[in-house]
Parts: structure tokens; sequence; C-alpha cells
């Protein structure tokens, strides 16, 4: 992961977030394309691909899924793997340092075997240069010896399907990115999906949910299946310790309070640094440096874990004199706007 990638979500319930929070969430991911909840079209795309290549008895195309973490990239690249009836092996970007490491993992492939490279962004360029042949033509060079002597020798591979995963897919090089014979965009999730993703995870870990409770937990989920899954474990924690056992509206109120995420899903990070631009700076604009020793965090953490959500929420908009807060962002902290409040629909400040 890139900093950031994921930390966004770590950090709310992040000492939860332990191995057996990993093996359970393995545990809640849907086996096939009807399992999956929302992202329709990127599904219906899927399906037809996955579809004619088994029709034409054939490995499917390379697969691109890009989007946020936590939206279900490593699910429906297992789901591939599934619906295909092939195995998958999984590897990432940053664990491939050398073109030899991807060598030794391609070669290693079966025929039609799924390869799902998570970060694929993060990728060394050698490694990346020898995926384009491999994608292409099912080949690699792998060169033997240094220097003058060196040679390369041509292994043939067999086909495969790799499926990349991506937070960011506009830093993959153009030759990579057109190598896909598919790529998916995934969307965050509407609450109303995100609701039905609570109802499934609650009936697979046997707890009893009401329809506010899921809603509740939904509506400050972020947008994210991920941690949609996360916040309903933490109100069962609260609702078997403090409650009924039941995941009721009650119970996902004081358990998200407890876990400090409001009804809007922001965290105390992220309160922090809104509280900051508003109390401190009067709404902005004020450089993100400044922001980040104001709320003793690093500039990177609140570059690249609050502001997206922030922004996302239309909570803080990124200018070039600075951060600024929106009128919204006064509202919801409860705070009035001074009379005058810089940066409070200022036309012409907002970056594209
Ligand atoms: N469409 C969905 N329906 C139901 N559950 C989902 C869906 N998408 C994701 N989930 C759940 O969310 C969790 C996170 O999904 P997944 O690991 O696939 O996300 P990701 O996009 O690969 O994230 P990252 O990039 O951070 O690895 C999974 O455990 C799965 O249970």
């Amino acid at each position: 992961m890139s900093p950031g990638d994921g930390q966004e979500e770590e950090r709310l319930v992040a000492t939860a977030a332990d191995r057996e929070d990993q093996a359970v969430e393995a545990a809640l991911r849907p086996r096939d394309l009807g399992e999956f909840i929302g992202q329709s079209r990127v599904r219906e795309q899927l399906d037809l691909v996955l579809r004619a290549a088994r029709a034409r008895g054939a490995t499917a195309d390379h697969v691109l899924l890009s989007g946020a973490p936590g939206l279900g990239k490593t699910t429906l690249s297992m789901i591939i793997a599934a619906e295909m009836g092939a195995p998958i092996r999984v590897t990432s970007g940053p664990a491939i340092q050398h073109a030899g490491d991807l060598a030794a993992i391609l070669s290693s492939l079966g025929e039609g075997e799924v390869l799902f490279l998570d970060e694929i962004h993060r990728m060394s360029r050698p490694a990346e240069e020898m995926l384009y042949m491999a994608m292409e033509d099912f080949r690699v060079d792998v060169v033997v010896g240094k220097g003058p002597g060196a040679t390369a020798i041509p292994l043939e591979l067999p086909p495969f399907t790799l499926v990349g995963a991506t937070t960011r897919a506009g830093l993959l090089p153009p030759p990579l990115r057109d190598r896909f014979g598919f790529t998916g965009h995934m969307e965050y999730y509407e609450p109303a999906e995100l609701q039905r993703v609570v109802h499934r995870s609650a009936g697979l870990l046997g707890v009893e949910v009401t329809a506010e409770g899921a809603a509740e937990i939904a509506g400050r989920s972020r947008g994210t299946p991920r941690i949609a899954n996360r916040l309903l474990r933490r109100v069962r924690d609260w609702a078997q310790v403090r409650g009924d056992g039941v995941v009721t509206h009650e119970a996902a109120v004081s358990a998200l309070a407890v876990y400090e995420v409001d009804e809007r899903g922001l965290d105390r990070l992220d309160r922090a640094v809104l509280g900051a631009l508003l109390r401190l700076f009067g709404g902005g604009p004020v450089g993100v440096a400044t922001l980040a020793v104001a709320v003793g965090e690093e500039r990177e953490t609140v570059e690249e874990v609050a502001e997206p959500f922030l922004v996302r929420e239309g909570l803080l908009a990124r200018t070039p004199r600075g951060r600024v807060a929106t009128p919204a962002a006064w509202r919801h902290l409860g705070l009035t706007p001074p009379a005058q409040a810089p940066g409070a629909g200022q036309d012409g400040l907002f970056e594209g």
C-alpha cells in the first residue's frame, strides 16, 4: 500500500484490526459475482468477459481494477478465479523488487491461473517492463549473467490472467494500462448497498441486526464495505458487552461514540484537522504543513489519510492558496463562521 492507502480505515479502529479481524474479513468475502453487492456496472462487464472466455474455453483477458482501498478489488480477483475455476496466486507491487522476483512467480504459474497483483502501480520499473511482454506474448526474457557476457534466455509461459489492482490508475504507465483487456473502476458504495453488506456480514457472523442498526452503520462507513464490516464488528462487541447482543440503532450510536466515529463517518483525526482549520485559522486558507503541525500529525497523514475523505464529503477544499473549509464544515462541527469567513465559497480558489 502506498502511504496513506488503507491507513484511512485502519485508524478508525486501529487497535482492533488484528490478525483475527483479517481472518474474519476473509470469511466475509463474497465467493461469486451473484453474492457481490453493488458495483453493478463492473459486475455486469466482468460477467460478460468471464462468460465469453468460458464459452470459448479460453483464459480470461487481463483485468485491471481501480478504486479506493476496501471497495472489493481483492474480493473481485478471487471471484474471477472462482468463476473461471482457476487457482489464484496473490502478490503485490511492493513485494516485487526485482524483475527476477516476477520471473520466478510467472514461470511457476499453471495454465489459466489467475495472478493477482495488488498495488500494481508500485512495482519496480524493470519488473514492469518484464510484465509487458508476459502479458502480451506470454513470454519473459530471463537475463543470465552480468555485464557484456549477460544473455537473455526466452522463457515461454502458459496463458494466465493477470488481475492488477490499483488505487491510482492514473499512475500506471500507458503501455501497462493498455495491455489490460478490461478495466473496471470501482465506485464508493451507496448507503443502501452498504446496508446490504452489513446484513449479509451479520448473517455470516451470526449476529442479529435491525434495519435501523444496519442503516446507522452504513451511514458511517465512508462508502466502503471494509469499513462497514469493521464497524459492524465493533458494534457487535458493544452489543454483547453492554446491550442484549442485538445490533440496534442505539447500539450503533453508542458503540461508535466510543470509537469516536461520528454520524457522517468522520473520526478523531478528521475532526481534529477540521477543528484546527476552523478554530485556529478561521476556515483557511492555510498551508497543509501548518495544519499538520497544528494537529500534531505528519503532513503525509493529513494529506493522504484525512483530506481525501474530507474533500469527498465537501467539507474541505484544496486550493492554490492552501486548505479552505466549506460552509458545510462549519455546520458539521456546529460552529458559526466569522462574518466574512475566508474561503467559504470563494470562487476561483478551488483547484480542478
Ligand atoms: N461488493 C461487496 N459485497 C460484500 N462485501 C464486500 C464487497 N466488497 C468488499 N466487501 C468486503 O470488504 C472487505 C474488503 O474487501 P477487499 O479486501 O476486496 O477490498 P480491496 O479493494 O481489495 O482493498 P485493498 O485495496 O485495501 O486491499 C472484504 O472482506 C469483503 O468482505
